[in-house]
């Protein structure tokens, strides 16, 4: 799985090699405009966009517009007039074309945390068959979702049973409900094999229930092409929502008249203003709301969603492999063999946006190359993250980031 990184050139040209690379890429990519929108300055290499993204310039004024016209002027009457009250399903059908989504399945709101609950107690009931007593859930899952999962096993009644995502294929059967995976590993940064293992679920007679947090938004993901049952995300990584944005969750509209969320509050009522004592359901994905949505974090995710318009997905994944195939070979040119370990596959079909290297000094390194203004993070003890985002991330900010993790490594094995 990992692989020893390997010094291919010790060229003193090699550097200035690169650094010409670099600038023919960035003139040649279609995407480099998009740099623009965001708030970067130039002197900072920030690869930490797969953690928080990077704010879109144009969102301050409209979210000055929002608080001070909606709330400030209008203030109760813009649940209707400026839309509030319909945002979770609007920000839904706009995120839906990244997920692959036909409109209408998609609903914004809640942490992902507490849309994983949904998504599984709901896939759970769904499946509703006692004699399905597990839920498979990734045994490399970012914690939340494994803390969560635990919690819906006892409240169901079913048995959790961990597995590596390699292995859910051979661990479903006649016994699983459900199982929840991750997309793209948020360690390694690498990708499962979503339609395999969705198929492998479904053969089962089992849920596929996706978290999307690191593959939304740089990569295609094909919710309904690949017949995935239930998925959540995060907005604020790859899709610039900003700080604890809301989260999204899909419900294949094949299940969303049996979606019997465990979470029923006012908002996904058939009738919320009837105040009614009884629940009735409310159709489609409205049913996956709870209580009254954090507009103003939903509005700057809504404003921040502008800058995907008129960027096909395909051409966001072919540059965020490009760019991490580039930084992988820079780190190779740049760095003595065997002191970094990458833990992300060299394989493109394994591969998300993220490039994870390893090193016992790791936390010594993340700080220096912190302080010299390349940003990627640490996941303790020893792994370096670097993610890649292709709407502002080029081909010049992966090779100054390697030659300064090579300087930082140096300085660091040599006690400086
Ligand atoms: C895969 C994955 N799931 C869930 C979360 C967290 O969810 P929440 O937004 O509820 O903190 C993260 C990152 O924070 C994540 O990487
Ligand atoms: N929401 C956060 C708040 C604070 C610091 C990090 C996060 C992250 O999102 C971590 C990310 N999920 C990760 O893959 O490590």
């Amino acid at each position: 799985m990992s692989e020893l990184l390997e010094n291919t050139t010790d060229s003193t040209g090699a550097a200035e090699a690169l650094v010409a690379r670099a600038a023919a890429l960035d003139a040649a990519d279609p995407l480099a405009k998009r740099r623009e929108l965001f708030a970067l300055d130039d002197g900072v290499v920030y690869l930490d966009g797969n953690s928080l993204g990077a704010l879109p310039r144009h969102v301050p004024a409209r979210m000055a517009h929002v608080i001070a016209h909606e709330w400030g002027e209008l203030r109760i009457r813009s649940w209707g007039e400026s839309g509030w009250w319909t945002a979770p399903e609007r920000i839904g059908d706009r995120i839906a074309p990244l997920l692959g989504a036909a409109p209408g399945q998609v609903v914004v709101g809640d942490s992902t945390s507490v849309n994983v609950f949904k998504a599984l107690v709901g896939a759970v009931r769904l499946a509703d068959d006692d004699s399905r007593d597990e839920i498979v859930v990734d045994a490399t899952t970012f914690p939340t979702d494994g803390y969560i999962a635990e919690s819906a096993a006892r409240m169901t009644g079913r048995r959790l049973v961990p597995v590596a995502p390699g292995d859910v294929p051979a661990a479903v059967g006649p016994r699983t409900a459900a199982a929840l995976v991750n997309h793209v590993d948020y360690r390694t940064g690498r990708l499962h094999d979503l339609p395999g293992i969705t198929a492998a679920v479904r053969d089962a007679g089992a849920l596929a229930v996706w978290d999307l947090c690191h593959s939304a938004g740089a990569l295609p993901v094909d919710l309904d092409a690949n017949g995935v049952d239930l998925a959540v995300g995060c907005t604020y990584k790859y899709l610039n929502g900003g700080p604890g944005a809301p989260a999204y969750l899909y419900v294949a509209e094949r299940h969303q008249g049996r979606f019997d969320s465990p979470l029923p509050g006012w908002n996904s009522h058939a009738d919320p203003f009837a105040m009614s004592p009884g629940y009735a359901a409310a159709d489609g994905a409205r049913r996956g709301r709870v209580g009254t949505p954090d507009i103003l974090s939903m509005l700057a995710l809504e404003s921040a969603l502008d800058v995907w318009d008129g960027v096909p997905v395909g051409e966001v994944r072919a540059k965020s492999l490009a760019l991490t195939d580039f930084f992988l070979e820079c780190v190779r040119a740049y760095v003595p063999e065997g002191r970094l370990t990458s833990l992300t596959p060299a394989a493109h079909a394994e591969r998300g946006s993220q490039v994870a290297l390893s090193c016992p000094e790791a936390p010594a390194v993340m700080a220096r190359l912190i302080e010299r203004g390349v940003v990627g993070d640490l996941r303790r003890p020893d792994v370096l993250r670097f993610g890649f985002t292709p709407l502002y991330v080029g081909y010049a900010d992966a090779e100054r980031a390697a030659r300064v993790l090579a300087e930082v490594c140096a300085e660091v094995s040599e006690g400086r």
